[in-house]
């Protein structure tokens, strides 16, 4: 292969660290509509990797292969190889529990399950782990914590999840996620539903988050790209078009189609 083709061929990164997704030729089809089409990224390890583009264009098609939700429905396909830490998570062989361990997903609309807070979080733990009642009550603490919503939690543990605000509600959510101590945490729009300011406490915690964990948000919200990702990946009618640092993304985007979305001209 000469410079130029493996140029061609190589994985669209912009990013120096080591990558912890690799994603190489992914095509999915719904019930035969092709909705990803040669999708090829390295998503960097501990970094946020915002995924962008108009609707339609596949970017929760693309969040949900992560965690091969999509497996669950009949007459959904996925194509290529995702791998993470270097195995491919779309082999049937590679067990759902495991990568349901390894990789905790927060959707756009807040469900926390009918019931209190506390169990809200436990729940999760329970199915995978036995843990005495006092080391739940410590991981449940810590999940609360780095959700950033224990001192607002701390005294109603016993209370129902559905009496939080919306940006609470999502707060715990997370904190659900991280609770199994995932490696990968995948947000699907996690503020559309939120207000301003629930949405800048959500925005913050990526930030702290993301000293842990390896973050991959879809978002329409081109300023909440701008401000917590790293990585920025554009999307266009199921291909990737650009995936850069987020800098240079919004600054300087290498391609026509990038530049046409952001500077709002469709989409
Ligand atoms: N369950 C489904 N069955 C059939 N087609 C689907 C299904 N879900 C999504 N699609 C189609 O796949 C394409 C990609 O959808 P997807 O939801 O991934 O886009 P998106 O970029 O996340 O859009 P939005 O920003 O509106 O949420 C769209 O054309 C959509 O109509």
């Amino acid at each position: 292969m000469n410079d130029l083709a493996a140029a061609t061929a190589a994985p669209m990164t912009g990013a120096a660290a080591p990558a912890k997704i690799k994603v190489r030729d992914v095509h999915f089809y719904y019930n035969g509509y092709h909705a990803l089409k040669g999708i090829n990224m390295d998503i960097p390890e501990k970094q946020v990797t915002a995924i962008i583009g108009p609707s339609g264009c596949g970017k929760s098609t693309l969040l949900r292969i992560f965690n091969r939700i999509y497996a669950i429905y009949p007459k959904l396909e996925a194509q290529g190889n995702i791998e993470l830490d270097g195995e491919n998570i779309l082999d049937p062989n590679y067990s759902m529990n495991r990568l349901r361990t390894k990789v905790g997903m927060v959707f756009q609309k807040p469900v926390p399950f009918p019931m209190t807070i506390f169990e809200n979080v436990a729940y999760g733990i329970r199915h995978h782990e036995k843990l005495s009642r006092a080391d739940m009550e410590i991981r449940v603490e810590q999940a609360l914590r780095s959700a950033a919503l224990w001192d607002e939690v701390k005294d109603k543990l016993k209370q129902s999840a559905l009496g939080l605000s919306g940006g609470q509600q999502q707060r715990l959510c997370i904190a659900r996620g991280i609770a199994l101590r995932p490696e990968v945490l995948l947000l699907d729009e996690p503020t559309s539903a939120l207000d301003p300011i629930a949405t800048g406490r959500i925005e913050q915690l990526v930030e702290e988050l993301k000293h842990e964990y390896t973050i991959v948000i879809v978002t329409h919200n081109m300023q909440q790209a701008a401000r917590c990702s790293d990585r920025t990946a554009f999307m266009y009618l199921g291909e990737l078009i650009e995936f850069d640092n987020t800098e240079k993304i919004f600054t300087k985007p290498g391609k026509k189609q990038t530049e046409d979305y952001i500077t709002g001209r469709f989409g």
